[in-house]
């Protein structure tokens, strides 16, 4: 494993500056909300906060707002009401450049990403930070390194646009870690991978010293990846707290209208689910 996912996890506030790669950084966002101008919030009412190396698990379901509050955390949405914070200082007070050496998004492919190589768009990682000849140096071991760890140094040479889509996922993630972000902000990151970049992409996100926040569909991946996890509903927030006390039957229930039955599964855990029993009027048993 290269070196750099082996630094000492740093405490909020505690003076690591943008430069200095590698110190997970705290996040917090309080009574956040966001929609379109002139229309409804999509989001409402989010708060949560996240020491530095902390891992957080966005859930709920299709439609829930959870791609939506990603966008507030990477600095795409400015927010209606509230504030996103990132080692204690608003993310709108920093510049583009500042916020970007910060936080790190791997989102869905984007369609300007398919005009570029491999190695340009890992690159492209390096962009928010310092030139200079010592910066090019630190730049491009950074960038090799994350080449490296999610195997992809084969394809550098590689028109992006012509990969799989588990090899595009793979260089996206390649290109947040060359990033080297405090924060990193993760959309699905495992859709399009096989089993083993699966199981790897969570053991790759549970050996990295940044504070994690990822959007994810499975209950058991994101028991497996996070400690702490938020359930969105309809845009709003119904839990925020540890994974195993905040999974349990009933707010699953209540958040995506199935039956869960629980078990531990060594230090995580596995859940099992059922449509509820319909009843004589066509309703589900929850009364949803
Ligand atoms: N810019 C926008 N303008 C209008 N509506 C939007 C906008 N962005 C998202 N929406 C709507 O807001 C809702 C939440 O979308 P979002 O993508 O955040 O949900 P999600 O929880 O990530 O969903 P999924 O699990 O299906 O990916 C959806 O109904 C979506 O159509």
């Amino acid at each position: 494993m290269p070196g750099w996912t082996r630094r000492p996890v740093t405490q909020t506030g505690s003076g690591v500056g943008p430069d200095d790669p590698g110190g997970a950084l705290g996040l917090e966002a309080s009574d956040l909300a966001w929609g379109p101008p002139g229309r409804p919030h999509l989001i409402s009412g989010v708060s949560f906060s996240l020491a530095p190396g902390e891992r957080l698990a966005i859930v709920g379901p299709n439609g829930a707002g959870k791609s939506t509050l990603l966008r507030c955390l990477y600095r795409l949405h400015r927010p209606v009401a509230g504030v996103v914070r990132v080692d204690g200082a608003d993310v709108w007070s920093l510049s583009p450049r500042l916020a970007a050496r910060r936080v790190a998004a791997v989102l869905q492919e984007a369609p300007g990403d398919f005009a570029f190589t491999v190695q340009e768009m890992v690159d492209a990682g390096r962009t928010p930070h310092a030139a200079g000849f010592s910066g090019r140096a630190a730049s491009a071991r950074a960038v090799e390194a994350a080449m490296r760890r999610m195997e992809v140094s084969h394809l550098a040479g590689r028109a992006f646009a012509t990969l799989s889509g588990g090899e595009k996922q793979r260089v996206l993630i390649a290109r947040a870690l060359a990033q080297q972000p405090g924060v990193l902000v993760l959309d699905e990151p495992t859709n399009h991978l096989d089993i083993r970049h699966r199981l790897e992409a969570v053991e790759l996100l549970r050996g990295l010293r940044m504070t994690i926040v990822t959007t994810l569909h499975d209950l058991d991946m994101a028991a497996d990846v996070a400690g702490k996890v938020l359930v969105l509903r309809a845009g709003r927030q119904m839990a925020f707290g540890p994974v195993s006390e905040t999974l349990r039957p009933a707010l699953i229930r209540s958040s995506f209208d199935v039956e869960a039955e629980i078990a531990p599964r060594g230090l995580s855990l596995r859940f099992d689910y059922r449509l509820p029993e319909r009843r004589a009027d066509g309703k589900m048993e929850s009364g949803e």
